[in-house]
């Protein structure tokens, strides 16, 4: 075993030389590139190269060798384009917002939120301004978008993806249909609760009202009424609002302890959902980008040429740049047969090197690019 590891030593020595002198060389092609204003990236040229590798690879090694290249060439576009960056609009737009977006978010600025008063979305956005905020209500999720985009609301506050239930797809698909950034986010833990009104028994319950997430989220406390109807309505505050104000005593609702308060109802059971930790993810959108201090999520949407190795294309240009990825949604894009819009939240500071690097690469790399802003996440 000593033997053969010296020999790999030795070997991987070689590599290393042969591998910087090769960074080196495309280095000064980068500077070609640049004067010439050349494009980073050349397909038949690698295209080539992978041909090349392939036939004068041994029996067995094409498919290790042809891999091996292709990690090589990513790493070599990684260091021309951060050699050839120099000032890119992106890093104009991010630090000049960087520089004039306020250190904190404005005390009770007019807020849009899905539903009525005790809605989860409200209870996130009195914990992101952490003050009672000023709240417009909008009857579904699209109104939110547009209260936002027609500059009636300044923020819009959205849930994007629970623990339990998985994404909220509906959010995911209008996002392509409108503009906006994502300043904050939140992971508000959800406990729901069986309410009716005071009087009712749960023996007397024929019908229970909530969303369909939450439905979802106590799918398997449900089981045990067989014989009740299950309604889906807007919003789990809708469904205590109406069992409050219905003629019925054989109603009840899925729906939070602040509802229970709000709308004069019984707690008939607590915390109710499958899983005990059961978290939404909310985001907080406006129109302009603003990048508040401690931003260390971003968040970007994107499509990629209909070919194999589209997606890895992307996702190894942030292998590259060691950024880490928190969410990989996919979406079908409308009247295009299973070509898909990707929406991805990385893990890295507003302020790093790589983070400029990697809108930079999207930007150049991808069909189509969006960036939908840096942001913390709150507890
Ligand atoms: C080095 C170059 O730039 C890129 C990287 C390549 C490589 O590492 O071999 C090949 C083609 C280009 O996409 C080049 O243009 O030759």
């Amino acid at each position: 075993m000593d033997y053969l590891r010296q020999e790999i030593d030795g070997i991987d020595k070689e590599l290393l030389e042969l591998f910087q002198k090769r960074m080196k060389t495309c280095a000064e092609l980068a500077e070609y590139k640049k004067k010439k204003e050349i494009p980073i990236l050349d397909e038949s040229r690698e295209r080539q190269k992978l041909a090349m590798v392939t036939e004068q690879s041994e029996e067995g090694m094409t498919d290790y060798n042809r891999n091996l290249f292709g990690v090589v060439m990513d790493l070599s576009k990684a260091y021309q384009q951060k050699l050839n960056r120099a000032h890119s609009e992106w890093e104009k737009v991010i630090s000049e917002a960087i520089e004039n977006t306020e250190k904190t978010l404005p005390k009770y600025p007019f807020v849009a939120c899905q539903g009525v008063e005790g809605a989860y979305s409200q209870i996130a956005a009195d914990k992101i301004f952490k003050t009672k905020t000023n709240i417009m209500y909008c009857t579904d999720f699209e109104g939110v978008f547009a209260a936002v985009d027609k500059g009636m609301c300044r923020y819009g506050i959205l849930p994007v993806e629970n623990s339990t239930a998985g994404s909220v797809n509906r959010i995911y698909d209008l996002m392509t249909k409108y503009n906006f950034y994502i300043v904050r986010a939140l992971r508000l833990r959800i406990d729901h609760n069986l309410l009716a009104k005071h009087g009712t028994k749960v023996a007397d319950i024929k019908e229970i009202f909530s969303h369909e997430q939450a439905i979802s989220q106590c799918s398997q406390y449900l089981k045990q009424f067989p014989d009740v109807k299950v309604t889906v309505c807007e919003n789990t505050a809708v469904a205590a609002k109406m069992v409050a104000e219905s003629e019925r005593s054989d109603v009840a609702a899925l729906s939070s302890r602040s509802c229970a308060e709000l709308y004069d109802l019984e707690m008939l059971d607590k915390c109710v959902q499958d899983q005990e930790n059961n978290y939404t993810r909310f985001i907080c959108i406006s129109k302009n980008l603003e990048i508040y201090p401690g931003s260390d999520k971003t968040s970007m949407m994107m499509s990629v040429s209909h070919k194999p190795g589209g997606l890895y294309k992307i996702l190894s240009r942030f292998f590259v740049l060691g950024i880490n990825l928190t969410k990989l949604e996919s979406r079908p894009i409308p009247d295009r047969d299973f070509e898909f819009m990707f929406y991805v939240d990385l893990e890295t500071s507003v302020y790093s090197e790589e983070f400029i690097q990697a809108v930079c690469e999207m930007d150049n790399i991808c069909e189509s690019f969006r960036y939908l802003g840096s942001y913390s996440e709150v507890i």
